[in-house]
């Protein structure tokens, strides 16, 4: 049988990943895996919980061995975390794996998306979410664009709309 395809999905918090993800994977009939979930299935605590534990450090190391342990899967969609691609290893491991898919999303979306939900440790501080999401935006932009095989804008589109489009860029 011929060897199924993977699809990783980049960007920043608000972007969509999760939500398009799921969409992908239904309508592709592959699996969905996310790798901010499976490090809470894992450590049975919530991402905010691991952050205050082990830092920011302790996160990247579990999203690093997460991320490679399942992208020696075939025939997934992976939602990854924010931040992951700051990482080269796991640039490079996306890219070796699949098809990479940025969801790029302006600023004031990502602000919306995710002003109601307290789970983003990193949105959690006294400085506005706002400067965060752009301060974060500036170093990790050019990292996103760098392992992007396909880019998608997500702020026009419902998430089933954008995961059509996504469908109908991919060769398989
Ligand atoms: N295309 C879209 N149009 C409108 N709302 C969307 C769209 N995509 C996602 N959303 C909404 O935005 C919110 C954030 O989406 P989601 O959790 O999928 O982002 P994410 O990229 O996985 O973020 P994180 O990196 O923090 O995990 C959700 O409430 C979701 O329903
Ligand atoms: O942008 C980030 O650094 C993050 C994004 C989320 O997906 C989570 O991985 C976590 O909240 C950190
Ligand atoms: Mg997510």
């Amino acid at each position: 049988m011929a060897e199924k395809r993977n699809i990783f999905l980049v960007g920043p918090m608000g972007a969509g990943k999760s939500t398009i993800g799921r969409h992908l994977a239904d309508q592709l009939h592959l699996q969905f895996v996310d790798s901010d979930q499976e490090i809470e299935r894992r450590t049975g605590a919530d991402i905010a919980w691991v952050f205050d534990i082990e830092g920011e450090e302790g996160f990247r190391q579990r999203e690093e061995s997460v991320i490679t342990e399942l992208t020696e899967k075939q025939g997934i969609v992976l939602a990854t975390g924010g931040g992951s691609v700051v990482s080269k290893e796991i640039r490079n491991r996306l890219s070796a794996r699949g098809i990479v898919v940025y969801l790029e999303t302006p600023i004031e979306k990502q602000v919306a998306r995710t002003q109601r939900d307290k789970r983003r440790p990193l949105l959690q501080t006294e400085e506005p979410a706002r400067d965060v999401l752009i301060r974060l935006s500036e170093e990790r932009n050019p990292l996103y664009e760098e392992v992007a095989d396909i880019v998608v804008k997500t702020d026009e589109q419902s998430a089933r709309v954008v995961a059509n489009e996504i469908i109908s860029k991919l060769d398989f």
